[in-house]
């Protein structure tokens, strides 16, 4: 298993009290697979999220990323779990605005030691960038940049990617093109998608969807 998650819980403390958002959650994702994760505003999936990625820690249970138990490191461990295991594509990109596209390309793959030019090529082929290798993130669009952040995390070949609703910028026939592209690229790297929208249409491409509601996870 990619990502296996055991009776997760995790609550904040707000100026209410404390919050209950996930409680007892189990999740299993397995190399090669695509799962989307979908629920109302509020019900807890960039929190799930956000814990998958080893960017929090919950408050009960057990998470392993690619066989490594991210939730019993502290944080250096968690920064080399990101760092090795894990790659992320934010709805708001998070490029690098002082490095140009080529840089922001080879950024993580440099970091997790899997630099492939090879491999780099045919991203930036595939995913039309070639032409846009000199500009820098401000000089791009927001498709272009949403390629640009979806190129760099398939550059570092991760075993688990997740991405929190990637298309969410781009009109449909746009998004719907980058999703296709993106799913066909992750296939070739066998790695395991665990994909947060609002989209039941865009859930419906992915292999499995699960619901988050009332803290749990619905089939
Ligand atoms: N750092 C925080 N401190 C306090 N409460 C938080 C914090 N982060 C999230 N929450 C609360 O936890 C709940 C779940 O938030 P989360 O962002 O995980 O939901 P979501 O399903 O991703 O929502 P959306 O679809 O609107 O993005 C919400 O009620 C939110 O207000």
């Amino acid at each position: 298993m990619v990502l296996r998650m055991r009776s997760v819980g995790k609550h904040y403390e707000t100026p209410e009290g404390p919050l209950r958002v996930l409680a007892d959650v189990d999740l299993d994702l397995a190399a090669g697979e695509s799962l989307a994760l979908t629920g109302e505003s509020g019900s807890g999936k960039s929190t799930l999220l956000h814990l998958a990625a080893a960017l929090d820690r919950p408050d009960a249970g057990r998470i392993d990323v690619a066989g490594r138990t991210v939730s019993e490191l502290g944080d250096r461990g968690r920064a080399a779990v990101r760092r090795e295991l894990v790659g992320i594509v934010f709805q708001q990109f998070n490029l690098i605005p002082s490095l140009d596209v080529a840089a922001n390309l080879s950024w993580h793959a440099q970091l997790a030691g899997r630099s492939d030019p090879a491999w780099e090529r045919t991203l930036c082929d595939r995913l039309g960038l070639a032409p846009l290798l000199g500009r820098y993130p401000e000089q791009l669009s927001g498709g272009q940049q949403q390629r640009v952040a979806i190129g760099r995390t398939l550059a570092a070949r991760p075993p688990l990617i997740l991405a929190d609703e990637p298309t969410g910028n781009l009109d449909e026939a746009n998004g719907d093109a980058v999703l296709d592209l993106m799913l066909a690229l992750i296939a070739e790297t066998g790695a395991a998608l665990l994909m947060v929208t609002h989209s039941m249409r865009l859930a419906a491409r992915l292999d499995r969807q699960v619901r988050l509601a009332g803290g749990r996870v619905a089939p």
